[in-house]
C-alpha cells in the first residue's frame, strides 16, 4: 500500500500557508513602509552680477534631504542681456529692467507651487566693489532699482549685496569641493583659481598655514565633521578686463598720441580714448596730465614682451611675511590640485591650451605663436567671434599664464595640478552655489547620520529572519507531527 507523505496532513499544510501569508505580508509591510517616497523638489536661483555681466543660475535638490545628504544641481543658466549692473551707474532703472527676460524664464522654470519658497539671491562682485568705492550713492541706487525689479517676481527674494573678495573666494571654493564630493567624504581638497573681468581669487588649504601668519587671507569652517584652514585671497583690480587697463597705463604714462602694443597682434589699429580707458579706479589715479583726447593702439604681436609689460603690474619689491605673491600679499606655499574657472577656461579654451600636460615651454611657444598672428588673418579664421574679445585674447593669455607661473610661482612641476574647468556634473564653477549652499545652511558642521543599513539590506534581513522564524515555528509543532503523520492502521 503507498505510504501517505507526512507533510502532506491538513495541520502541516494550514501551518505552512499561513506562516507562507506571514512572510509575505511581513516584507511587504516592510517595503512599503521603507520605499522612498515620489521624489519632490526644493530650488533656488542665485544671480551672478559680475563686472562684466550677470548671470542666473536655477538650483534644484531633492526636498527631503536639503540638511544633509541630498545633491544640489544645477539645472538652469541664463545670460543677461547686456553690460554687468555696475554699467548702469547713470541709468540704474535700465539695470533692474535687464534682469527681466532671465527672471521671466526662471518663472517658468520652477514649478509654480515652489515659487513662494524657492530663495532668489543676488549677488554682486568686483564691478560693484569698485562703483561703491568710488561713488556708493550710485551703487546704492543701483541696488534699489534691481531690488525692486526682482520683488516683482513670486519668489522668495532674500536681498541683493556685495559679496567681499574674501566671500567670493571662498564660495567658490566650496562649489568646487562640493561638486567633487571631497567635503562629504573628508579627502583633500582642490583649491580654486577664479579670473573674472575686475577681480580675481586664489584658494586652497596649505598644510603651511593655520591662518597665524596673515590672518585676514583666512577663512575657517567645520564642514561634514571636518575642519578646514582655507587661503584666499582676492586681488581687486587684477580681473582680466581691469588688468588690460593697467598694462595700457603703463605705456600710456606719458600721454603719447601712439602705443606700440607687444600684447595685441601685428596689423591691429584702433583709436582709444584717454578718458575712456582711465575711467575707473583702478587707474584713474595716474591718468597722464594734459594727454590728447585719444591714442592710436598699434600692435606689435610679441608673447615675449608682453609678459615683460605684464609684469610690471605686478609690485614684488615688498613682502613683510614669509613668501608674498605680489603686492606685499602673504601667499603660503602651494599645495594639491587646483581648478581654474570663469575666464581661466574661457580663455584657455579658446587658445586650445586648457590640456595641462602640455609643457609650460610647449604652452609658451603656442602662445608666442598666436600672439604674432597677423590681425586680419585671425579676423579671417573667427569670423564669429567679437572683434573686442578676439583682439584681446593673446592679451589674456600672457596675463594667465605670467599671473599663474610669475606671480602664484606655479612651477613645470606643479602646473600639470592645473585643470581649466567650466563646470563639473552639470554645475558650472564658480561662488553662486557654494553661497547658496551657505545661505540655506545645506552643508551641515556634523557628518549627518546615515542609516545603518541601506534600504536593500534592510528588506534582505527582514525576508531572512521571517522565513527563519517559519522554519523555528514549524519544529516548535514537532510533538503534533506523529499525530499529523500516523500511519494508517494495517489491520
Ligand atoms: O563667455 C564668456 C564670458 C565671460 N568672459 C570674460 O570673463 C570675465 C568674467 O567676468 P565677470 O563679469 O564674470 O567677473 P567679475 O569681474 O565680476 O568677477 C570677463 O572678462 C568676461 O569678458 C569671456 O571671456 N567669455
Amino acid at each position: 500500500m503507498k505510504e501517505k507523505n507526512p507533510w502532506h496532513t491538513p495541520v502541516t499544510i494550514i501551518i505552512t500557508v499561513i506562516g507562507v501569508i506571514a512572510i509575505v505580508a511581513l516584507v511587504t509591510v516592510a517595503v512599503l513602509q521603507n520605499r522612498p517616497l515620489p521624489q519632490k523638489y526644493k530650488y533656488g536661483i542665485v544671480l551672478d552680477a559680475g563686472s562684466s555681466h550677470t548671470a542666473l543660475y536655477i538650483y534644484e535638490w531633492p526636498a527631503e534631504k536639503d540638511n544633509n545628504t541630498g545633491r544640489v544641481e544645477q539645472t538652469y543658466s541664463c545670460k543677461v542681456k547686456g553690460p554687468g549692473i555696475s554699467s548702469y551707474a547713470s541709468a540704474p532703472l535700465k539695470a533692474g529692467e535687464s534682469l527681466s527676460v532671465c527672471m521671466q524664464e526662471a518663472k517658468q522654470r520652477v514649478p509654480g507651487r515652489r515659487h513662494s519658497q524657492t530663495p532668489l539671491y543676488l549677488g554682486a562682485t568686483a564691478g560693484m566693489r569698485l562703483l561703491n568705492s568710488e561713488n556708493s550713492s550710485a551703487s546704492d541706487k543701483v541696488f534699489q532699482a534691481v531690488e525692486e525689479a526682482l520683488q516683482k517676481f513670486p519668489f522668495s527674494f532674500q536681498g541683493a549685496r556685495i559679496l567681499s573678495g574674501q566671500e567670493e573666494g571662498a564660495f567658490g571654493w566650496i562649489t568646487v569641493n562640493y561638486l567633487d564630493d571631497r567635503l562629504k567624504q573628508g579627502l583633500e581638497t582642490k583649491g580654486a583659481l577664479d579670473l573674472g573681468g575686475a577681480s580675481t581669487q586664489i584658494s586652497f588649504v596649505s598644510d603651511n598655514y593655520d591662518g597665524s601668519e596673515s590672518p585676514d587671507n583666512a577663512v575657517t569652517f567645520r564642514l561634514y565633521g571636518n575642519d578646514y584652514n582655507l587661503y584666499t585671497h582676492s586681488f581687486l583690480c587684477y580681473g582680466k578686463d581691469q588688468a588690460l587697463r593697467m598694462t595700457l597705463a603703463q605705456q600710456t604714462q606719458s600721454g603719447p598720441g601712439t602705443i606700440n602694443d607687444p600684447c595685441f597682434h601685428p596689423g591691429y589699429t584702433e583709436s582709444r580714448n584717454y578718458s575712456v580707458l582711465y575711467d575707473s579706479p583702478c587707474v584713474s589715479d595716474r591718468k597722464p596730465q594734459g594727454p590728447p583726447a585719444n591714442f592710436t593702439h598699434i600692435g606689435t604681436g610679441d608673447f615675449q614682451q608682453c609678459q615683460e609689460v605684464v609684469k610690471r603690474i605686478f609690485n614684488s619689491t615688498h613682502c613683510k611675511y614669509s613668501q608674498c605673491s605680489f603686492n606685499g600679499v602673504f601667499q603660503p606655499l602651494l599645495q594639491g590640485p587646483f581648478g581654474a574657472f570663469s575666464a581661466y577656461y574661457f580663455v584657455m579654451n579658446f587658445l586650445n591650451l586648457t590640456d595641462t600636460s602640455i609643457p609650460l615651454e610647449a604652452v609658451r611657444e603656442k602662445l608666442g605663436h598666436y600672439c604674432a598672428t597677423p590681425w586680419n588673418q585671425l579676423k579671417q579664421q573667427h569670423p564669429k567671434v567679437k572683434l573686442k574679445y578676439l583682439s584681446e585674447y593673446c592679451f589674456s593669455g600672457t596675463y594667465i599664464l605670467t599671473l599663474l607661473t610669475e606671480v602664484y610661482n606655479f612651477t613645470s612641476e606643479n602646473y600639470p595640478n592645473i585643470k581649466f574647468i567650466r563646470e563639473i556634473k552639470g554645475s558650472d564653477a564658480g561662488w553662486t552655489l557654494g553661497y547658496m549652499l551657505n545661505l540655506t545652511n545645506m552643508i551641515p558642521a556634523e557628518a549627518p547620520d546615515s542609516p545603518p543599513l541601506p534600504h536593500a539590506g534592510y528588506v534582505s534581513i527582514v525576508t531572512v529572519i521571517a522565513i527563519l522564524l517559519l522554519v523555528l515555528f514549524i519544529l516548535s509543532l514537532r510533538p503534533l507531527w506523529p499525530l499529523c503523520s500516523k500511519r494508517p492502521q494495517i489491520v
